[in-house]
């Protein structure tokens, strides 16, 4: 059993991920099954907002769960609320105080133990939205409160999102800070909700609602807060009945088609994966290591 880390956390679901102990920014656990992952923002007294610190915690996390075969779902959250006044948030995107002229800065104790100049200033967090997009898992997003500038677009990148009836907003920032995440935060996010829906979004930068999120199609559920985190594990537990060949081939269906030569590599890589448990392709390498022609006449051109 883990400890509580946010109101609606259920301590009796949940273990400690291995090497989570040490984690200051983010918690990660493991369902009791050892089949589901939540990777959950730590900072809630900053509406969860990243610090390059945070970045790294939370990419090693998603690698973790990315690369454990019994994992097939990570639930990505924001703990909460806020001890300082009750505010709950998924994440507001980057620490604007910790902000440089070239990214997101460490802080000085990590300055002072040496740190390379090419990584002082850090905008990582766009390695993190490819970690989501290309894990062979389903990321469900499951949004508590805020989910505001980088964090709306952390949102927008997860496969599959639940939003709290009464305390999740939406906001995009990022005009209003002089950032701009000009990839799937919000090309991509157009193709969600529609170029209007998303310029106006970006452009006046106003608050929106979960309810009027899942009109649009930003979310795909709305459901009272205190059940946010059973509805994911719910769902979860749905998307783990499931062919895990099928689900990873039907993600990679889903990006291929905006993500361009890399999207239709990685589809074709499991393709390639696909074909070698084939008798033809066992064939095809057989027939090299017996320096022998190969005999393809077993195998029909299946139409
Ligand atoms: C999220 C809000 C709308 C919430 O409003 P409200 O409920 O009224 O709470 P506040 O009183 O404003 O906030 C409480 C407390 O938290 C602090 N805080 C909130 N957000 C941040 C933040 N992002 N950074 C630092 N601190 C934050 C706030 O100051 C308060 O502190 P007190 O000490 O108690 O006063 C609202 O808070 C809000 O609008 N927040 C800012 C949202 C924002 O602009 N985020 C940054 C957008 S830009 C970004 O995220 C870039 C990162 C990125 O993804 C990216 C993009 C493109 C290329 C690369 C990258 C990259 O890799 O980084």
């Amino acid at each position: 059993m883990a400890s509580v880390v946010s109101e609606i956390f259920d301590p009796e679901a949940w273990v400690d991920a291995p090497g989570s102990a040490n984690l200051t920014d983010i918690t990660y656990h493991h369902d009791v099954t050892g089949r589901i992952a939540r990777i959950a923002f730590n900072r809630p007294e900053v509406r969860n907002a990243f610090r390059p610190h945070t970045v790294d915690e939370l990419y090693g996390a998603l690698e973790d769960a990315r690369t454990n075969p019994k994992i097939g779902v990570v639930l990505l959250t924001g703990n909460g609320p806020s001890a300082k006044d009750g505010g709950w948030a998924f994440c507001s995107g980057g620490d604007q105080r910790i902000r440089g002229r070239d990214g997101y800065k460490y802080s000085d104790d990590v300055t002072a133990s040496g740190i390379d100049k090419a990584r002082s200033g850090r905008l990582h967090i766009l390695e993190v939205q490819r970690l989501i997009r290309f894990m062979p898992k389903v990321v469900i997003a499951l949004v508590p409160g805020w989910a505001a500038g980088g964090g709306h677009s952390l949102n927008v990148v997860c496969d599959l999102s639940i939003a709290s009836e009464e305390h999740a907003r939406f906001k995009q920032t990022d005009a209003d800070v002089g950032s701009f995440d000009a990839g799937y935060g919000s090309a991509y996010f157009a193709k969600q909700i529609g170029q209007k829906n998303a310029r106006e979004i970006f452009f006046l930068a106003r608050e929106y609602s979960a309810q009027r999120a899942y009109e649009m199609g930003a979310v795909n559920a709305v459901v009272p807060h205190e059940q946010l985190e059973a509805t994911g594990l719910e769902w979860a537990n749905e998307i783990l009945g499931k062919s895990p060949t099928a689900i990873r081939m039907l993600k990679y269906a889903f990006n291929a088609v905006d993500d361009g030569l890399v999207g239709q590599q990685i589809f074709a890589g499991e393709a390639t994966r696909l074909a070698y448990g084939t008798d033809e392709a066992v064939e095809g390498r057989d027939s090299f290591l017996e320096k022998r022609d190969p005999d393809w006449s077993e195998f029909p051109y299946h139409y």
